[in-house]
């Protein structure tokens, strides 16, 4: 029943409601009322795709130990890829059971697939336009808190360096990192910059790099040339996160930057550029800078739009008009193609199969590891042709 909404400091659907099957699509629940009247509850297969064909564009699966940890218990059989599998086209998990078993966990099933997988083809975007370059997460600010650990998630597993956020990394083990913001400056005041960049210097572990912002008032070789001589060798880099009414040349405005400082000795000292940054401005500017910080490209990225069709129902295929009938296998091939074929029939005889057993008679059969996406993420991502 509806929980009391007055507990409830924040409009987030509870995990509990999200395990139970209540955060659900509510004609799903008409469609369980309606089949249990008609005493229906066809044994179907059911594949959960983006696109029936290949289209060229590849995506980065991620989410798939949510919806692991959302199907296990249910007594039903799930293949999938693994997270960090690029596909293109065809089926990433598939479900086999008494549709009524699972019918309401569709919605849940979706969301956490789509969300997260647009995020984590996102992040790859930038970690393939800059493969030499850190590259940081830091766009949880732009999305409902609740759903920060899946960001930062999904960043690692497409090979991002590190995230920003303090609690999505205590969920996913990870240390949260960052720079310093604007406020910082601006609770000093202008004119005293050098103030704030000594204060965190001295108050600020060790251990975190010291990277000064150099933006906030004055011209970013201004404050960088400040920021260096204030710190000294303990300045590790700065951060120029130029707002895009002054920008300009941003490459011009890093170029500047770098000759002064080299020029006074200060070839140690990293720059690092942040703001409205995407897949054009890391390529535009990986050769002159040490790292960026990404948030939109990321935490804003269109969910990939995955549906959840039933292909064969009671051992018949089956499929609504637009979408594939039968229960289907994907391949990858040592040529790094992707090829959907039909699970009964033989496949490549080179492919690998990339949905395999996630979970048998409810039980889950995978583990999941945020490196170990990574590595596969990386791997795919060299072995096929985007
Ligand atoms: O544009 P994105 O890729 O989404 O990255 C988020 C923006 C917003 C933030 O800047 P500010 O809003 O100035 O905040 P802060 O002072 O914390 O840098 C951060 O420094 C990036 O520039
Ligand atoms: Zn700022």
């Amino acid at each position: 029943m509806p929980r009391d909404a007055a507990d409830a400091p924040f409009d987030i659907v509870p995990a509990e409601a999200i395990a139970e099957g209540r955060a659900t699509d509510a004609y799903f629940d008409r469609t369980v009322t309606t089949l249990e009247h008609a005493g229906k509850n066809p044994r179907v297969v059911a594949e959960v795709t983006a696109d029936q064909f290949p289209t060229g564009e590849f995506e980065l699966l991620a989410g798939v130990k949510d919806a692991a940890h959302l199907l296990a218990g249910l007594p039903i059989d799930v293949d999938a890829m693994r997270e960090g599998r690029l596909f293109d086209g065809g089926p990433v998990m598939r479900i086999e059971g008494d549709y009524l078993d699972f019918a309401r966990y569709e919605t849940s099933l979706l969301g956490f697939l789509s969300h997260a997988t647009g995020c984590a083809t996102g992040a790859l975007d930038v970690r393939r336009a800059a493969p030499e370059s850190q590259v940081l997460s830091f766009g949880a600010r732009h999305v409902h808190p609740s759903i920060a650990a899946m960001v930062e998630r999904a960043a690692l597993v497409a090979g991002l360096d590190g995230i920003s956020h303090v609690a999505a990394g205590d969920v996913l083990g990870v240390e949260a990192g960052g720079t310093m913001p604007h406020a910082l400056l601006i609770a000093f005041g202008n004119g005293h910059q050098e103030e704030a960049w000594t204060a965190f210097d001295e108050a600020v572990d060790a251990d975190v790099p010291r990277v000064a912002l150099c933006d906030t008032y004055s011209d970013e070789k201004d404050e960088t040339l400040r920021a260096a001589a204030t710190l000294g060798d303990a300045l590790d880099s700065v951060r120029l996160d130029t707002t895009s009414s002054r920008r300009g040349d941003f490459r011009r405005i890093v170029e500047e930057v770098r000759w002064e400082l080299d020029l006074r000795g200060f070839e140690d000292v990293g720059i690092f550029v942040s703001g409205g940054l995407g897949p054009d401005e890391l390529r535009e500017l990986r050769d002159v800078v040490e790292g960026f910080g990404v948030g939109g490209h990321v935490s804003n990225a269109d969910p990939v739009d995955f549906s959840l069709d039933i292909v064969e129902r009671d051992g018949e295929p089956c499929a609504k008009r637009g979408k594939l009938s039968g229960t289907k296998q994907v391949y990858r091939t040592p040529d790094g193609g992707h090829h959907v074929g039909l699970a009964d029939r033989s496949g490549p005889s080179d492919g690998e199969a990339l949905l395999e057993p996630l979970i048998r008679d409810g039980e889950l059969v995978r583990e999941f590891d945020i490196e170990a996406a990574a590595t596969r993420a990386a791997e795919d991502a060299a072995a096929v042709d985007f």
